[in-house]
């Protein structure tokens, strides 16, 4: 039996997904796609599990799309062009699941992030990288300009920085991807591991029904009027409020002793 190409391994309530095709550095071919949307579709009816950690396998986080499997489909111009299609629209479903998964997802890249690899990290919550990780989107240093990457980066950085990666194919390193805002964090790549588990183990401490609501209505909000969204998130607010475990949580605070949630939620 082959190896999966993702590896589920949880540690407590944070899940560690690891795209695991080293061969070709962790490439998006179909398959990969559909092994990786299949493992957040079943995360996101999983409540027990409170944060994600997506990473790769090997020398790098991810290199993009399959290029063998996409020149492969040129074969046939109607099926290649259809093969393409599919390609793009999976990989676009892909990256909308992320910020709809109920749990925050984050990045932990290392080596490199490139083209479809760094849409990936841009479509997650927060991402953290190892110091010596790279971005970058360069399909156009092969006569390809990666357009679907465009929507996630450029809603995460700003315009001109995309405009500049996506043009050049040139890479950021991971300083320089933490001040455009497209990583949160960086470690030493011997610490990227407890780095990234740290952060994720501080989110998941938190009351997770806050969380979850929360993370829906930040993205929400985001594609609405600023009055439509004061609107949208004071009701968050007032549902949130309405939590038993949050009146609990302030009652904790003005008792002045630690919450006693109860982990139902
Ligand atoms: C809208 C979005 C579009 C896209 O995402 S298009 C894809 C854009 N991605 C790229 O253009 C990256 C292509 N890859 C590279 O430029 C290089 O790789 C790297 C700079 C990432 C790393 O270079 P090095 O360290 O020298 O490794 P190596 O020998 O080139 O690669 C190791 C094996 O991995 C395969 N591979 C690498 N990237 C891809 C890919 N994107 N699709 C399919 N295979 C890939 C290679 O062919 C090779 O394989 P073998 O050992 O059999 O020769």
């Amino acid at each position: 039996m082959s190896d999966p190409l993702v590896i589920r391994e949880d540690r407590g309530p944070t899940t560690h997904l690891t795209l695991n095709s080293p061969g070709n550095l962790n490439a998006l071919s179909d398959e990969m796609l559909a092994a990786l949307q299949d493992a957040l579709d079943r995360l996101a009816e999983d409540t027990g599990q409170r944060v994600i950690i997506l990473k790769g396998a090997g020398r790098v986080f991810c290199a993009g799309h399959d290029l063998k499997q996409m020149q492969a489909a040129r074969q046939d111009e109607d099926d290649g062009a259809r093969a393409w299609k599919d390609l793009f629209d999976r990989c676009s479903t892909l990256m909308q699941t992320l910020p709809r998964l109920p749990q925050p997802v984050i990045a932990q890249v290392h080596g490199l992030a490139a083209a479809a690899g760094c849409q990936l990290v841009a479509s997650c919550d927060m991402a953290v990288a190892a110091e010596d990780a790279r971005f970058g989107v360069n399909g156009v240093n092969i006569g390809l300009f990666c357009s679907t990457p465009m929507v996630a980066l450029s809603r995460v950085m700003p315009r001109k920085q995309v405009f500049e990666m996506l043009t050049t194919g040139e890479f950021l390193d991971a300083a320089r991807a933490r001040e455009v805002g497209l990583i949160n964090r960086v470690a030493p790549s011997d610490e990227l591991d407890a780095a990234t588990q740290e952060l994720a183990e501080t989110v998941a401490a938190k009351l997770s029904s806050a969380v979850r609501i929360g993370k829906r209505a930040f993205y929400e909000q985001a594609d609405l009027t600023i009055e439509a969204a004061y609107a949208l998130t004071g009701e968050v607010m007032v549902t949130n409020m309405l939590d038993h475990n949050t009146e609990e949580g302030i009652s904790a605070f003005l008792e002045k002793r630690p919450p006693n949630w109860r982990r139902s939620e």
